[in-house]
């Protein structure tokens, strides 16, 4: 199980990204939405992405795009990664991954049960989801609304992809987050910002720190289970070789397969060193 990865969305200003990089985040988010307060030119989000460090990856953001917006965009700007965060369809979200040959990340909104058949349907086509709230009626916003939905709606579900939460989280919630969803990879904006739209390195630097906490934490207590159980385990979603633990959506789309029983005088072995680490 690899570290729980950090995108800090809605970066504006060269010393964001400077922050994002120094904190340890995995991904950038630039968003390209005319009516946010982080929203970036093209050419701004060109100096920003090309100020990047090597192994932090450019995500953009966008909201229903026409093709000439993401050509223009794309032409411009050196992403790794395009978000749709608009009411795109299952049959556009693969069009635009065809046509740009760029790994797309689709947001869906999450407010009661009845939104979490979407996720399923958006995870067989899209590279990642983003697990987000949903936005209130007449929100100005589909996204970036600092609001947080009920976490207890996808405690211990997973899709057919990576996902990533999002919505309302902050350096104080993030790690209850992490613990009861179980997420790998995590998505802020306006919790890290002292104004909108202004991020605040500090709250970035305690948020990712706090992220990874609940991450260690997680992946201890599932490595613990694993070793407990005296051999190799698998749960929903998750599965243990009695060293380490794997979730259905690390490493990319693969699939971790289950590996073969240890012997007891292994397990034993293994468990101890789980406590002589002192994890958890
Ligand atoms: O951040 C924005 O301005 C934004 C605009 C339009 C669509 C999505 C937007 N942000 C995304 O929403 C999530 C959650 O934001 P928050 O943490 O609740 O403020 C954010 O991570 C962005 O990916």
């Amino acid at each position: 199980m690899d570290d729980i990865r950090v995108k800090i969305c809605g970066l504006t200003r060269p010393e964001d990204m400077d922050a994002v990089a120094r904190a340890g985040a995995r991904y950038a988010g630039l968003v390209f939405f005319a009516r946010s307060p982080r929203c970036v030119s093209v050419a701004e989000a060109r100096a920003l992405a090309l100020a990047a460090p090597v192994g932090l990856a450019k995500v953009g953001l966008v909201v229903d795009p026409e093709d000439a917006l993401l050509d223009e965009i794309l032409e411009a700007v050196p992403l790794d990664m395009v978000q749709l965060h608009g009411r795109e369809s299952v049959a556009r979200v693969a069009e635009i991954r065809a046509r740009y040959g760029l790994p797309v990340m689709k947001a869906v909104g999450v407010a009661s049960e009845a939104d979490l058949p979407a996720l399923l349907e958006y995870g067989r086509v899209a590279d990642q989801l983003l697990v987000d709230a949903k936005a209130p009626k007449g929100a100005a916003l589909p996204g970036g609304n600092g609001l947080a939905f009920d976490w207890r709606l996808i405690a211990g579900r997973r899709w057919p992809c990576p996902w990533m939460l999002a919505g309302g989280l902050t350096p104080e919630t993030v790690g209850r987050a992490v613990a009861m969803t179980g997420a790998r990879q995590v998505d802020v904006s306006s919790g890290v910002e002292s104004a909108p739209g202004v991020k605040d390195p500090e709250r970035i630097a305690a948020f990712v720190k706090a992220a990874l906490a609940a991450g260690a934490k997680a992946r201890c207590r599932a490595s613990r289970q694993g070793a407990r159980r005296g051999c190799a385990g698998r749960g929903f979603g998750w599965r243990c070789d009695g060293l380490r633990c794997f979730t259905a959506g690390d490493a990319g789309r693969q699939r971790c397969g289950f590996r073969s029983v240890m012997r007891q005088s292994t397990a034993t072995r293994r468990r101890s060193r789980w406590r002589r680490t002192g994890c958890g």
